[in-house]
């Protein structure tokens, strides 16, 4: 389906896991470093890999920066260890997460691959092509965010899966687990993100979270 040798993976050892950090991130901002931070710890993960999109699928607008640039700002702000930045979808030219996922799990199936996500984003999960798949492929953590624990708690993913959900408190034995299977984290919140930002250079309106 998938021709691998058109990307190189990051190094990472057999057994190891790895956060799968999907975002636009136009532009990166303290909110988004908080959340692979907390994963890191609370999943007790190796690697966390920033997989910045060429587009969000769902977004109407194109990102206000270049794929370049913005790959470029999370090399340079997100300065935790054990972190990778890489531009896949771009490389493969795929848009949607399920053929990320897909690709990266059968390129490395003794990986534990967890997908990581804002609360925000769990409330319009079920309108991504093909979520079941994705969560039938890799766990997923999904990281409190201010003003959106109660849309996506109550959102239609949220109530299919509420029966394959982890306590936070196990949170570090979510990557050992057969998906489907997901948490909630919550912890310090951050209420940056990036369209007020572009709205406060005037790039564009915010869009509500
Ligand atoms: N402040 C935040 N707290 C928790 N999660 C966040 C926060 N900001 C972004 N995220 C999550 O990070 C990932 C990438 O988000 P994205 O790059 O779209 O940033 P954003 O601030 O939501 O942008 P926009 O305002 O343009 O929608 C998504 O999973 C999103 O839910
Ligand atoms: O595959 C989809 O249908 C899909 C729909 C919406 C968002 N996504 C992915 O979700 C991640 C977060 O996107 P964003 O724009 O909220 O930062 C990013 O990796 C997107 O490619 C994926």
């Amino acid at each position: 389906m998938f021709p691998p040798q058109r990307v190189r993976l990051p190094h990472v050892a057999p057994g190891q896991s790895v956060g799968l950090y999907g975002g636009s991130f136009d532009p990166i901002h303290d909110g988004h470093v908080l959340v692979a931070e907390r994963a890191l710890k609370v999943l007790k993960l190796d690697w966390v890999w920033w997989l910045v999109t060429p587009g969000n699928p769902l977004k109407t607008h194109d990102p206000a920066h270049s794929l370049q640039a913005r790959m470029a700002a999370v090399r340079g702000e997100a300065r935790h260890p054990r972190r990778k930045v890489l531009g896949i979808e771009e490389q493969l030219d795929v848009r949607f997460t399920a053929d990320t996922v897909a690709m990266l799990t059968t390129m490395r199936p003794d990986v534990r691959f967890v997908w990581l996500m804002g609360a925000d984003n769990l409330a319009g999960f079920h309108r991504w092509n093909q979520w079941r798949s994705i969560a039938d492929r890799v766990p997923i953590a999904v990281i409190d965010r201010p003003g959106s624990r109660h849309a996506s708690l109550s959102a239609p993913a949220a109530r299919a899966m509420a029966g394959r959900r982890l306590d936070g408190e196990d949170a570090a034995q979510l990557s050992h687990l057969a998906p489907p299977v997901w948490t909630f984290i919550r912890g310090p919140l951050s209420p940056l993100s990036s369209s007020a930002i572009r709205a406060a250079n005037g790039m564009q309106k915010p869009s509500p979270s």
